[in-house]
């Protein structure tokens, strides 16, 4: 059975390490006899450029429709005083809800081999291992009103949050964290933040629950 793979590079360094992706998935596919069948799509600054809109119809469909979509990386200076809906960044932002991708797991890892490549000292990096779990389709990014007022002298941005929109990732965090180390941090600003209040509520439930 063939898998369906997406390739979405998007702009700077999204093709470099996209096709160093694809030819690793290729060595895999030779090796263990499984098939990938590729295909690309425009995301962000290209999409502009190709397109009009940094994220178009056939790229979300072509999206909807695979068994995977590895994603590269959006944004150029050249795009810096474009209207923020007709910026790179769109693209991303719009693919992450269009497909409800609401977890974002990054990991930070140490490879001993690569630490003087780091920007970070090697004795903080050396033997690090976390993984950041970061909600994407909900709060600062997405909340209404986000506007300039009074002819540019005000801003405001919301932060809004659903109980669900934080449960699912919670819950995800915690699936995480059973399979590593059993040991969850949650980063909040409860001591003054609404949205963190209800955070941190969720997540103390969560842990109680776990723990009966
Ligand atoms: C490009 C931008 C919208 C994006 C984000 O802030 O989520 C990026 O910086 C990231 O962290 O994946």
């Amino acid at each position: 059975m063939s898998n369906k793979i997406v390739l979405l590079p998007g702009d700077g360094i999204g093709n470099e390490v996209i096709y160093a992706a694809k030819d690793v998935l290729e060595a895999i596919s030779e090796k263990y006899n499984t098939e990938f069948e590729f295909s690309s799509y425009d995301i962000g600054g290209i999409a502009l450029e190709n397109h009009g809109v940094p994220l178009p119809d056939e790229t979300i469909q072509a999206c909807k429709n695979a068994d995977a979509v590895l994603l590269g990386a959006v944004g150029d200076p050249k795009w810096e005083n474009h209207p923020s809906d007709l910026r790179p960044e769109r693209g991303l932002l719009g693919i992450r809800k269009a497909l409800d991708l609401y977890a974002n797991l990054r990991p930070v890892k140490g490879f001993p081999k690569l630490l003087h490549a780091s920007p970070l000292k090697e004795e903080v990096i050396l033997g690090s291992d976390l993984l950041i779990v970061r909600e994407l389709t909900g709060g600062l990014y997405f909340g209404q009103p986000s506007e300039r007022r009074d002819n540019g002298n005000a801003v405001v941005d919301t932060l809004s949050y659903t109980k669900k929109e934080i449960e699912r990732i919670v819950d995800k965090a915690f699936q995480s964290a059973q399979l590593r180390n059993k040991h969850l941090t949650s980063v909040d600003k409860a001591n003054v933040l609404e949205s963190s209040k209800l955070w941190r509520e969720i997540v103390e439930e969560k842990n109680q629950n776990i723990l009966m």
